[in-house]
């Protein structure tokens, strides 16, 4: 569902944020994407959901490329960064419409969406509110809702637990899990690592922009845990 070939990402000024990195991500899986601060993980998801260019490698969703079909790959993508910037005089449900009117999400559907995943995150009372006035947790809930309005085949999440309280945490471990078990497939970065050993079918660890393990979770964990093996390929590699 998610391919990266090799992908290489050089800034201006000629920092190498990411080092011909490869992984895939399955139909149904939760992939978990870890590596300390300054990593590459931002960097990476920011090519796969194509905001940002790269020089080298490509990356496939859904078998399209997002250098060459960029439309088709956004029309089955939904992307939740780790800060959501979202239009501040809009009403909650104002930012949900005109996300629902893009991907033309059926009015019904919609709402009874809506209603759900407003309802689960605590939420709906707050919908009728300008952004400009929630906290950094509801702006979060508001784009993690703005996301699955349109079912997407592939949700990508940059740090999706920074910020949330631990009611709307578990709600969004429990949705993931929903998703995924209904074919949606996610892939995520997170420094939690107790959510990735938990949640994810798969993982990958990055240091300095290149891949150092990646596999089934507990092929990479084994007898150990998860932390455990992160702290010692971080050091070590
Ligand atoms: N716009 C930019 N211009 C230049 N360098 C950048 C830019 N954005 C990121 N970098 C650099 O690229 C590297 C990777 O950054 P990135 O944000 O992808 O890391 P990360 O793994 O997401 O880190 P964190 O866990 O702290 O969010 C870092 O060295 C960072 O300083």
């Amino acid at each position: 569902m998610l391919k990266i070939e090799h992908l290489t990402k050089v800034y201006k000024g000629g920092k190498k944020a990411v080092d011909d990195l490869s992984l895939e991500v399955a139909a149904g899986e939760i992939y978990g994407f870890i590596g300390h601060n300054g990593a590459g993980k931002t960097t990476t998801i920011k090519a796969a959901v194509g905001i940002l260019d790269f020089e080298g490698g490509d990356i496939f969703i859904d078998g399209h490329s997002v250098k060459r079909e960029p439309m088709a790959c956004k029309a089955v993508t939904a992307y939740i960064p780790d800060n959501p910037d979202l239009y501040d005089h809009l009403t909650g449900i104002q930012y949900l419409n005109f996300v629902g009117d893009v991907f033309a999400v059926e009015g019904g559907l919609r709402r009874q969406r809506i209603a759900k995943y407003g309802d689960r995150l605590e939420l709906t009372a707050n919908l009728g509110d300008p952004i400009s006035s929630y906290s950094h947790g509801m702006k979060q809930k508001l784009a993690i809702i703005s996301a699955l309005i349109h079912a997407p085949k592939l949700l990508v999440l940059d740090e999706p637990m920074v910020g949330l309280d631990p009611s709307a945490a578990f709600h969004l471990k429990q949705i993931m899990k929903e998703l995924c078990a209904q074919g949606s497939t996610i892939f995520f970065s997170t420094h939690v690592l107790e959510v990735a050993e938990k949640l994810c079918d798969k993982i990958a660890i990055i240091k300095e922009g290149r891949l150092v393990v990646s596999g089934p979770t507990h092929e990479v964990i084994g007898q150990s845990s998860l932390e455990d093996v992160f702290l010692e390929l971080i050091d070590h590699e």
